[in-house]
């Protein structure tokens, strides 16, 4: 047939007339049993069933197996009851149900109708029309329904009333937008052919020129294409790369029936003549798939529509607000956030930012509020939870620099705890007042608030998964550790001194009654020992405290004050024991009983003196006092229990001064004694040699003229006189040794310059006028006992220091 405007009885699809009021039984026979007398196919009927028998239709009805690319798709989307079928049947010559006008606007087409064109070899679909009254709210088949035909045909006749263009929804541009969305989505890739969108406006009246009413449709169109979410690759790809556009404008086709019937002849030309400038099916629309593939290339289509979960959603502005708020979403992360973020920089660094929850916060509230500004225009409910899930995003992300927020109060907080514990055992060293425990406590309070009060001020808001408590965890373990250091420091700092304190003052006592010797010396410095262990005790017990320690820290202080002041003793006794002191102390010994009488006085030997039992009885002592120091002769109970169970006790400590020891100690006292005995003899000598008194009397029978002459002469006895007194203030001023020390000197020099002048002549002084060998006996002499004497000052020095010492301390 040439020309449709009137459908013939006598036509191919003569068993359904264009007007007639459809069958059901019949209508659901053609889904999927072949009739050998209709063209027509429910390719896909009402239960989103595909048809089993596709490509027996394409075989036997439509002869299009054999035809290769030969052939072409078209479809036709928009509402129901808007002349779909009627165009689709005056275009192409097929016999789709149309519906009959006597029985008012009801749903004609259900599920999508196949048949091929007239002349031509076209397939063409009829889709059931959207809004259908029938589904109510059910918008799923109507989405998937048009997606199929997006996806199989070349060319989607858009149809639309002119005075519908201007409506959003009266336009199926709602259902459009989400078509295109997720046929972007599904099918789609780079390189896919393209779909071409004919809108053909119905009734157009002309009063507005087609080209306006078509920018008003692209202009609807660029908007939605703007605010699809493209996948990735495709972000920035305009609509132009997946459809064409065409325009066309029927008359109403009552109302002006010529100019409708015009308009269609045109169409249709349009559709069927590859030689019209402006033919439907171009090659850059055509699917490329063969004829003989195209059953199951449709089947495979709408398995994958079926099975989309996307389409599945209750309603098309739930999968808008899907959409668009994830769109806004990300938009506000990508711009606000991340450059808010930037704030935070530092804080990978190790510092703490000062401000950090209110910068958090601050970014989250602007994000959620720009959010908030486009998102809550969309479907309340999806809103909402795009929104929290957007929270949770900016709040995960955050997160990160939250927990490195409180590792670095975490290290700052340990620093004031080191801190401030420093400066309390400062205190303490000052005040040598130990209060370990009390200042630890401190610290620990203080630097624990500010970890506290750090982590919840840098808190985000309602983000109940920021929890402050493994880093506080890792601080307090941190903070024992320190402590533990520090205390162990402390704890051995406190011994120390205690050691010092304790061992010094037992020494100044020990070396005192060392000094003192005798054979209650042993007794005295043991008591001594046994008085410096029970300060000892008591000071570790009540420094101890200080620490909290608890009693066994306690008890083990005490063993080790014990321990350290009885090594403290040996040391003390070995280094006061030496040779050379040991030789001072008997040689001391000695000469008090040998040198002195019982009164104190230095003795001059007479030749009566019975100088051998002297010598005897003063080696004897200080052979004796020898003795005494040898050994530490008390019975060992008198050191302690707590010593001598000690395992490191060693009971060989208590000889002090060995055999071998003794003896060479021995024998230099009795080298330097036998010296003295030496001394002793020859000043005997020297004190009993008298002048005899016919010398004295012979003395003055010869110088008596002299003596008078002297008495009597004024000149010689004023000179006697001045010389005398001169004398008598000289001695009373202390005066005579130095006046001695010039003359001695003078002489010296005088005796010195004669001595030099003889040698020259070759002649010798004797010795006794040799003033130079003269005083080097007399000068070895007072070395000796100037020796004596500082030795004996500085004992006596030491004693009396060490007395006060031990005065003062105790
Ligand atoms: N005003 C107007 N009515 C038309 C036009 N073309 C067809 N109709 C009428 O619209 C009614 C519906 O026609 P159909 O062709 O059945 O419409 P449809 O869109 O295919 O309907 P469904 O398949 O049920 O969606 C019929 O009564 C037609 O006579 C037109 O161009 N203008």
């Amino acid at each position: 047939m040439s020309d449709w405007e009137v459908p013939s009885a006598t036509s191919p699809t003569a068993t359904a007339s264009p007007d007639a009021v459809p069958d059901t039984a019949a209508l659901s026979l053609r889904f999927s049993q072949f009739d050998e007398t209709d063209q027509r196919l429910q390719i896909i009927n009402d239960q989103k069933q595909y048809s089993p028998i596709v490509s027996e239709y394409m075989k036997r009805h439509w002869g299009l197996s054999e035809s290769g690319f030969g052939y072409n798709v078209v479809a036709v989307f928009g509402s129901q009851s808007t002349g779909k079928s009627t165009l689709l049947n005056r275009l192409f010559g097929t016999n789709f149900d149309v519906m009959n006008e006597s029985t008012g606007r009801q749903q004609t087409t259900k599920g999508i109708w196949v048949s091929k064109a007239d002349g031509s070899n076209t397939l063409v679909l009829d889709v059931e029309g959207t809004d259908g009254g029938e589904r109510f709210e059910d918008q799923d088949f109507e989405r998937k329904s048009a997606l199929f035909a997006l996806a199989i045909a070349e060319v989607v006749i858009v149809n639309i009333y002119e005075n519908n263009v201007g409506l959003y929804n009266g336009a199926n541009l709602g259902l459009l937008k989400t078509v295109l969305d997720v046929n972007l989505q599904l099918f789609q890739r780079a390189g896919s052919p393209k779909t071409c969108l004919h809108f053909v406006i119905r009734d157009f009246t002309s009063q507005t020129p087609l080209a306006k009413l078509a920018d008003t449709l692209t202009g609807y169109l660029s908007k939605i294409w703007s605010t699809l979410s493209k996948p990735a690759g495709k972000e920035n790809c305009s609509i132009d790369e997946f459809f064409t556009f065409a325009f066309t404008g029927l008359p109403h086709k009552i109302f002006a029936r010529d100019s409708f019937e015009s308009a269609v002849t045109l169409l249709r030309h349009k559709f069927s003549n590859p030689s019209d400038p402006e033919y439907a099916f171009q090659p850059i629309l055509h699917k490329r798939v063969p004829a003989d593939g195209f059953a199951s290339f449709a089947n495979g289509v709408w398995d994958r529509i079926s099975s989309s979960k996307d389409l599945d959603l209750p309603t098309q502005t739930q999968l808008l607000a899907e959409h668009r708020c994830e769109e806004i979403a990300k938009e506000v992360f990508d711009t606000l956030f991340v450059n808010g973020v930037k704030a935070l920089k530092g804080i990978e660094a190790g510092k703490v930012v000062e401000d950090f929850g209110n910068i958090v916060n601050g970014i989250v509230d602007s994000c959620l509020e720009k959010f908030d500004v486009a998102g809550s225009r969309y479907q309340e409910q999806v809103y909402q939870r795009k929104r929290s899930e957007f929270r949770k995003k900016m709040s995960t992300n955050l997160l990160t620099l939250y927990t490195q927020q409180l590792t670095n109060i975490s290290k700052r907080s340990l620093e004031i705890f080191t801190s401030s514990l420093a400066a309390g055992i400062a205190a303490d060293t000052e005040s040598g007042n130990s209060q370990f425990a009390k200042h630890l406590a401190e610290a620990l309070a203080k630097s624990e608030a500010m970890f506290r009060e750090g982590a919840s001020a840098a808190k985000l808001q309602d983000a109940e998964d920021w929890s402050p408590e493994v880093q506080h965890a890792h601080f307090i373990s941190e903070v024992e550790r320190v402590a533990g250091v520090k205390r162990k420091e402390e704890v051995e700092k406190m011994m120390t001194s205690v050691e010092k304190l304790v061992v010094g003052g037992m020494k100044d006592a020990v070396i005192g009654k060392l000094n003192e010797g005798g054979s209650s010396m042993w007794v005295g410095i043991l008591n001594s020992f046994g008085e410096a262990v029970d300060f000892g005790v008591l000071q570790v017990q009540k420094r101890g405290q200080g620490f909290e320690s608890t009693g066994d820290e306690i008890d083990g202080y005490k063993a080790t004050i014990r321990w350290q002041t009885w090594t403290g003793l040996l040391e003390t006794l070995n280094k006061e024991t030496t040779d050379d002191l040991m030789l001072g102390r008997m040689k001391a010994i000695f000469e008090a009983r040998f040198r002195y009488d019982e009164n104190g006085v230095p003795r001059l030997w007479s030749l009566d003196d019975p100088i051998d039992t002297f010598f005897q009885v003063a080696t004897d002592d200080a052979d004796k006092s020898l003795n005494i120091y040898a050994k530490m002769d008390v019975p060992l109970k008198m050191i302690g229990d707590y010593i001598i169970e000690d395992q490191r006790f060693d009971p060989a400590c208590v000889v002090i001064i060995t055999s071998q020891r003794l003896q060479v100690i021995r024998d230099r006292f009795k080298k330097d004694a036998g010296n003295m005995f030496v001394e002793a003899k020859r000043s005997m000598v020297i004190t009993t040699a008298k002048i005899p008194p016919w010398f004295i009397g012979l003395t003055i029978m010869l110088g008596w003229n002299e003596f008078m002459l002297v008495l009597f002469n004024p000149i010689y006895f004023t000179s006697l006189a001045i010389l005398l007194g001169g004398l008598y203030v000289m001695w009373q001023y202390g005066m005579i040794g130095p006046a001695l020390k010039v003359a001695s000197a003078a002489t010296k020099e005088v005796v010195g310059q004669v001595k030099g002048e003889l040698a020259k002549n070759g002649i010798a002084l004797p010795d006794f006028m040799d003033f130079d060998k003269a005083d080097e006996g007399e000068g070895a002499r007072r070395k000796e006992s100037r020796k004596k004497t500082t030795r004996k000052q500085s004992q006596r020095e030491e004693d009396g220091g060490e007395e006060i010492e031990m005065k003062s301390r105790e």
